[in-house]
């Protein structure tokens, strides 16, 4: 049997752009030679709709348009994601569902049983859980059809945690024992990237195959849906565990594979660089956002730092030089090099620069202000005046002419809430607020791997918000490379105080007090914008705590 695996980018809700895409890839599949079609999870609504789940008219046009599917593909056999009504009274009332079509209907359904409920994931809130698995047999050939989570179950997942079911191990016990068809396990995801998660799912699937002996084909959903950045990767392996055909990552893309043909011969899994992969994940997710929400142009303010100069590199790789706008703001604080870097920059883009000036219009907020602040001294209230100002004339710009504001903020000050409430937090996207500020290095040599794009200067300048005289970020931080590994074992693995200072041999008096202010400045982390998921723990719905909180650090 001939399988192609339709890796698509839909759209969450776009039910007749989906079926355009779908009816498109299953023609050029079946033009390739394939006897069956493989979608990806919910890939007819979109992965996942949230709350749109509960409204009835959803789920209708969600089955109206699975129909339709089914009858303009009765030519060929399709395997699409779904959600259908449960029928089943618990509260729950719909199916997470991969449909096989047939001459022109559903004819056969497999319910997802495994549903997440970690993380960015929230399936138990409106999924009822199949309850039971079973095998379906196409053209004489039996096939087992499992749905994202039912084939993760694996300690290379979930070093500590599992669930009491096996949806796999159930299928392989039903398997018809005459068969001599080669075992078939296929799965449709909707599987979001973090770094190594490309590699932590191959191996996995690698893993079943020769668990199982079967053969194993996964097709994921790719393109970004808000924060989340799926990678696709599509891939299908032999039951010895070798890869018999890979999907591209970061595009749409149509793989096929033979089941039976043991004459392919057994590719290395393809050896992913994480750097380039977060850089692909962030430009492609930065995209989806924008254009998913109508907008073709985005505005970024330029400081002549790294973060903006990152941020504006990702920007015209997403949309084009055209399409990007820089915009300078110094103030009496900026560096003489600010506007210099941010200039270069810009023609390094070869996008277009302006500069705004900001002196008066602080000069008058001060003058307002002065009666009620006089007698004090300068501090944080007069410092945040000035990204406030910034933030509002980049969103006076956005009003007027249609662009959307990307957020520069990085993962490590919105960890420890270093920026301004309603100043340089504004904007529609946090396009790096998942890349701590080590990695925005990092980053930014790749950027520049040929030749010089962010300029060195911007680089190698000691980081700073200019937003006093001589102002550094280490007046208020710990050095980065310092502060960086104490935030991740803290943010992302939930480590202890003891426990960091003692793995990293930091005092501990240290570690405690960036730990304070990770947990002062949750207020601020819920008032930013949706923040692209690029580490397995990222700000967002996928990490949640309370505000009003006393707790021990
Ligand atoms: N629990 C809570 N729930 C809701 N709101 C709460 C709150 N606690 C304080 N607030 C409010 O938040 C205010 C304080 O927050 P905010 O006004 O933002 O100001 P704040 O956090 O005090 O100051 C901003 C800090 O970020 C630094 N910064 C600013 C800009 C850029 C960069 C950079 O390097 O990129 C760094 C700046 O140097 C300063 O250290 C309070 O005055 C209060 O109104
Ligand atoms: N002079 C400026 N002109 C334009 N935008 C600015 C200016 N200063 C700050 N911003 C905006 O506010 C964001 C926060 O900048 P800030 O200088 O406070 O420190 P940062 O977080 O280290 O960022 P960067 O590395 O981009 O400077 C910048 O990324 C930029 O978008
Ligand atoms: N949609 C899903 O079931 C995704 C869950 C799966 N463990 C993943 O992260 O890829």
């Amino acid at each position: 049997m001939k399988i192609a695996l339709a890796q698509i980018n839909p759209t969450i809700g776009d039910f007749s752009g989906n079926l355009k895409k779908i009816l498109d890839f299953t023609r050029r599949a079946v033009d390739a030679g394939a006897d069956l079609t493989v979608f990806p999870e919910l890939a007819v609504c979109g992965y996942l709709p949230a709350d749109f789940l509960e409204k009835d008219v959803f789920i209708a046009r969600a089955s109206e348009t699975l129909a339709k599917i089914a009858e303009q593909t009765a030519y060929t056999s399709v395997l699409c994601g779904a959600v259908l009504p449960s029928g089943v009274i618990t509260g729950k009332h719909v199916r997470n569902v991969a449909a096989l079509l047939t001459e022109g209907r559903v004819s056969f359904l497999q319910q997802k049983m495994l549903l997440p409920f970690y993380d960015v994931f929230d399936e138990q809130r409106y999924f009822e859980p199949a309850q039971q698995q079973t095998i379906v047999t196409l053209k004489g050939q039996p096939i087992a059809i499992t749905v994202c989570e039912d084939a993760w179950n694996d300690k290379l997942y979930w070093p500590r945690r599992f669930y009491p079911v096996d949806p796999v191990g159930e299928l392989m016990k039903k398997w018809p024992q005459q068969s001599d068809a080669p075992r078939i396990i296929l799965n449709i995801s909707a599987s979001p990237y973090w770094k190594e998660k490309r590699q932590v799912r191959s191996e996995m699937l690698a893993a079943l195959a020769c668990r199982h002996h079967a053969v194993v084909a996964m097709c994921n959903q790719v393109g970004g849906n808000d924060s989340l950045l799926f990678d696709g990767t599509s891939i299908a392996f032999d039951p010895e565990g070798c890869v018999i055909a890979q999907a591209k990552s970061f595009e749409e893309d149509l793989v096929l594979f033979d089941t039976a043909d043991r004459s392919t011969p057994c590719v290395p899994v393809a050896q992913d660089d994480e750097v380039a992969g977060a850089w692909q994940a962030l430009v492609m997710g930065t995209r989806d956002y924008v254009r998913k929400c109508g907008f073709s142009k985005v505005l970024v303010g330029l400081s002549g730092g790294i973060d903006s100069a990152l941020v504006a590199a990702i920007a015209t790789e997403a949309f084009g030089a055209d399409n990007v706008i820089g915009i300078g703001m110094p103030s009496e604080f900026s560096s003489s090099h600010s506007v210099e870097d941010a200039r270069a920059l810009a023609q390094n883009l070869g996008i277009r620069f302006e500069l705004l000036a900001i002196r008066e219009i602080y000069d008058q907020f001060t003058k307002v202000l002065h009666p009620l602040f006089q007698g004090t001294s300068f501090g944080l209230a007069e410092e945040n005046i000035q990204p406030r100002i910034r933030g509002t004339l980049l969103m006076a710009l956005s009003n007027k002419f249609g662009a959307l504001v990307l957020t520069t903020g990085n993962k490590s000050e919105m960890a420890v809430g270093y920026c301004t409430l309603y100043g340089d937090m504004v904007g529609g996207l946090a396009v790096i607020g998942d890349v701590a500020k080590t990695s925005v290095y990092e980053l930014s040599r790749y950027v520049n791997r040929e030749r010089e794009i962010i300029p060195v200067a911007t680089i190698e300048k000691p980081p700073s918000a200019e937003l006093r005289p001589g102002q550094l970020d280490t007046d208020s931080l710990p050095p980065y490379d310092i502060l960086d590994p104490i935030l991740e074992a803290y943010v992302e693995r939930y480590e202890s105080a003891e426990q960091i200072a003692r793995t990293q041999g930091v005092d501990r008096s240290l570690v405690e007090q960036v730990l304070r202010l990770v947990e002062r400045s949750e207020y601020k982390r819920q008032q930013a914008a949706p923040v692209l998921k690029v580490t397995r723990k990222s700000f967002g719905n996928g990490r949640r705590f309370p505000i009003a909180v006393k707790v021990q650090v």
